[in-house]
């Protein structure tokens, strides 16, 4: 099950607490971890990847607040306007297939409790059977600020908006009503197929923005404002919810809270203050909460009172008053600064914090992130004194690099370049004094620099890692992945198994080792270029894609452009692309080019009357042959195939005929006629023979399956032991396609079977595999 977390929330009504740069869902109540953490921290044990969707400026405070997770996948969705929960869970949604599992879960909710287990796997059996599910709250007060549930049972009757009192409290006397609590489960096709039905014109909306989505650092992917104002924003209740037939309530038996003022934090003793210095003298029903980090309150005779204190503000406010805040800002355009941010700034490396500030001097805690650098600057009219408190540093000064730890201080003149990285496990903490004529912040001069890489921090990239692939389930998939090579899904199908894909449309996550749960692009830009091999000039663009396709039923027919295509019009690397036969079933085979020379009419007129295929030839396929698919075939894998397929990274298909079949819901995919005329080859084909390099050896026998410009593959087919060759100009991907075994390289040893697959980073170092298998190695 994939989790979306909501967490753009400006929600800015803990004031002075929560800040517009610091929104309340980041903001911790017991001094330990922020709400939104905890939500990640309940969800883990349900979801297997996270895609917290979020406002640019929250980017760096998510991205600090996720390493606190080991091994957790997760990515961004960033609008750079907030367009309510529509787009949001929508733009969401679209990034994954439809028989996924989706749990919406707001950043902003205290939950607890056992019954929480409970209640997902009761949703989770209602999703299954094509609800969707939300979670009800049973109503304690009546409270206006949330929308109602009126139910029956299971059965949702309607959804209610915000009420006025009096409706409140009818809603409170009458035991079919629940409060919505905002947590919604489904599975992806049968909420998507609900908004198509009810609210067309959004999902229509969101399907064009979605195809000018921007992918930032291999993972996170951005919305321009631009594009997000063609979304009407509007609440996913108002798209979809109220309207639809097919929504469930699950009754929550846990405790639920939506802090949504100050008030709130005084109930039932959220907030932990047994550290905080504070008195109360003959005070009723009054509340301090003090973050301040020099100073006491002390509430002498009050009653209904909130005290709020922190290092840069202080709220003083009647019990119940905090609703106005929204007014008082208003009204007080001037101290809008105080309103929006408090005393740390957030930074990509990490966060800092302005102790004391004078024209001539500037105090301040740094905090760097682990593993990241304050790229290389200068300062023209101030002098820098940094004392380190705890961590390990690498501090350039001057072109000289040394190693600091706790204690170490240093001197950095004016004019004088420096840099500093955390190199070490835990965040580095250092003061900062500044001190010149007039210390301003914009004195910066940036110099070009870069992040350490693995090697600089002084990390051994390690020899493999094993890989976990995204699925796909379109209509024509099978079970055969499940049942012969060992892939666990939640799907009832699947087509294709993404063993190795940094592309976006699907990316392989790191099964093990120390970055277990990154996405492959991630761990790419971790390990750098250096450890993929000359010969792979871009890791934002990794070269190939490995897959495992299991055809059910006959593939559309299609045709892939080739790079000079697909690089212009696409912004993808062309398709070239084998299939190494696995398995099939009697009589199967796969269509492969036309059988003589065709014309553009001609393929117009049998795209027409449904004989394309007859144009076609078609190859019946054995098991251990390699068929090599050029850009610009038409063809189809026709049904009871099942290939491992090695192919350019890219997502770029254009179909031209799919049997005018549906999928489960009713709806045609997509076909692409126009750009596949313009693409195809017209010639007659015939199947290119690719003479066998066969080596045999006692222990084992090596084929060359295909060899071109964008990649070699080969099959070894193990008995024994076989050291397999290495490359120091390119990485490899090994897929074990039959048998089992033990992979070994320097220290590290790992088993494997069936359909497990790895990633090897480049090394003059060979590979040894011991076991009775085959393995399809594959290098650029
Ligand atoms: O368009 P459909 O029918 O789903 O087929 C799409 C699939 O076609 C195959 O020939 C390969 O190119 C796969 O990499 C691709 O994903």
């Amino acid at each position: 099950m994939k989790c979306i977390v909501l967490a753009g929330g400006r929600g800015d009504r803990l004031w002075p607490l929560s800040r517009k740069n610091y929104p309340k869902q980041f903001i911790s109540l017991d001094g330990s971890h922020s709400i939104f953490q905890d939500t990640i921290a309940r969800n883990m044990a349900y979801c297997d990847e996270f895609v917290v969707v979020t406002n640019r400026e929250y980017q760096f405070i998510v991205e600090n607040q996720l390493k606190a997770f080991q091994g957790l996948t997760w990515r961004l969705v960033l609008e750079e306007e907030a367009r309510k929960t529509t787009a949001a869970i929508l733009l969401a949604c679209l990034e994954f297939p439809l028989s996924e599992l989706i749990f919406i879960v707001p950043s902003d909710h205290l939950i607890q409790g056992e019954a929480y287990k409970d209640a997902i796997n009761e949703a989770g059996v209602l999703a299954r059977e094509g609800n969707l599910v939300t979670f009800g709250m049973p109503v304690r007060t009546a409270d206006t600020r949330y929308g109602y549930i009126c139910c029956d049972g299971n059965q949702v009757e309607k959804f209610v908006e915000k009420p006025d009192r009096q409706q409140a409290q009818k809603y409170l006397q009458d035991s079919r009503y629940l409060i919505n609590s905002g947590l919604f489960l489904f599975r992806n096709g049968d909420f998507l197929q609900e908004v198509r039905l009810h609210s067309p014109e959004i999902i229509g909306a969101c399907e064009r923005a979605f195809e000018d989505k921007l992918i930032e650092k291999g993972k996170h992917i951005f919305y321009r404002r631009e594009v997000l104002e063609q979304i009407p924003a509007q609440a996913i209740e108002e798209t979809v919810f109220e309207e639809t037939a097919r929504c469930m309530v699950v009754k929550a038996g846990f405790a639920w809270q939506d802090v949504g003022s100050l008030e709130d934090l005084g109930e039932e003793g959220l907030i932990s203050e047994k550290d905080s210095r504070q008195a109360q003298y003959n005070c009723d029903n009054t509340l301090i909460i003090n973050r301040g980090s020099r100073s006491i309150v002390v509430a002498n005779q009050l009653e209904d009172i909130t005290i709020v204190n922190t290092d840069d503000a202080v709220y003083v406010g009647k019990k119940g008053a905090s609703e106005s805040l929204k007014d008082l800002r208003r009204e007080n355009p001037a101290l809008q600064s105080y309103f929006d941010m408090g005393q740390v700034i957030y930074k990509p490396w990490g966060t800092y914090e302005i102790l004391s500030a004078a024209r001539q001097y500037v105090v301040r805690k740094v905090m760097l992130t682990q593993g990241r650098t304050i790229y290389a600057h200068k300062h023209a009219r101030r002098t820098e004194h940094w004392i380190i408190v705890s961590g390990r540093a690498r501090i350039m000064l001057a072109g000289v690099e040394k190693e600091y730890g706790s204690n170490d201080s240093m001197e950095i003149p004016e004019n004088t370049v420096h840099q500093i990285s955390n190199i070490g496990d835990v965040p580095l903490v250092f003061m900062e004094i500044s001190t010149g004529e007039e210390v301003m912040e914009r004195d910066l001069i940036s110099v070009e620099s870069r992040d350490l890489n693995e090697a600089e921090l002084g990390y051994r990239t390690e020899p493999f890692v094993k890989m976990q692939p995204a699925f796909k389930d379109y209509l024509w998939g099978g079970t055969k992945l499940k049942e012969h090579y060992g892939k666990h899904c939640d799907y009832d199908s699947i087509a294709e198994s993404w063993e190795l894909s940094a592309h976006e449309a699907g990316q392989s996550i790191v099964a093990s080792g120390r970055y277990k749960g990154r996405l492959f692009a991630d761990y790419l830009s971790k390990i750098g270029r250096e450890n993929c091999g000359w010969k792979c000039q871009s890791i934002e663009r990794f070269p190939i894609l490995v897959k495992l396709i299991d055809a059910k039923e006959n593939l559309s027919v299609q045709v892939h452009p080739d790079d000079d295509y697909a690089l212009s019009r696409e912004n993808e690397y062309g398709k070239n692309e084998m299939w190494y036969v696995l398995e099939h079933e009697e009589g199967a085979g796969i269509y492969c080019g036309f059988k003589q020379d065709m014309t553009r009419e001609q393929v117009q007129e049998a795209l027409t009357d449904g004989s394309i295929l007859s144009l076609l030839n078609w190859i019946p396929v054995e098991d251990g042959k390699a068929y090599y698919i050029p850009a610009g075939t038409v063809h189809a894998i026709g049904k009871g195939v099942v290939v491992c397929e090695i192919q350019q990274s890219s997502n770029c298909t254009y179909r031209l005929y799919d049997y005018d079949r549906t999928d489960r819901y009713g709806n045609r995919r997509q076909l692409h006629v126009e750009k596949a005329l313009e693409v195809m080859d017209y010639h007659r084909y015939e199947l290119p023979q690719f003479q066998d390099e066969t080596v045999v050896k006692d222990t084992y026998t090596c084929r060359i399956l295909s060899r071109c410009k964008y990649f070699e593959c080969a099959s070894y087919q193990i008995h024994g032991t076989a050291e397999l060759p290495a490359y120091s100009d390119s990485f490899s991907s090994l897929v074990c396609v039959k048998g089992s075994g033990t992979l070994y390289k320097q220290d590290e040893k790992m088993q494997f079977s069936v359909g497990d697959s790895f990633f090897v980073p480049c090394s003059g170092e060979k590979i040894r595999a011991e076991g009775d298998c085959e393995l399809i190695l594959t290098h650029i």
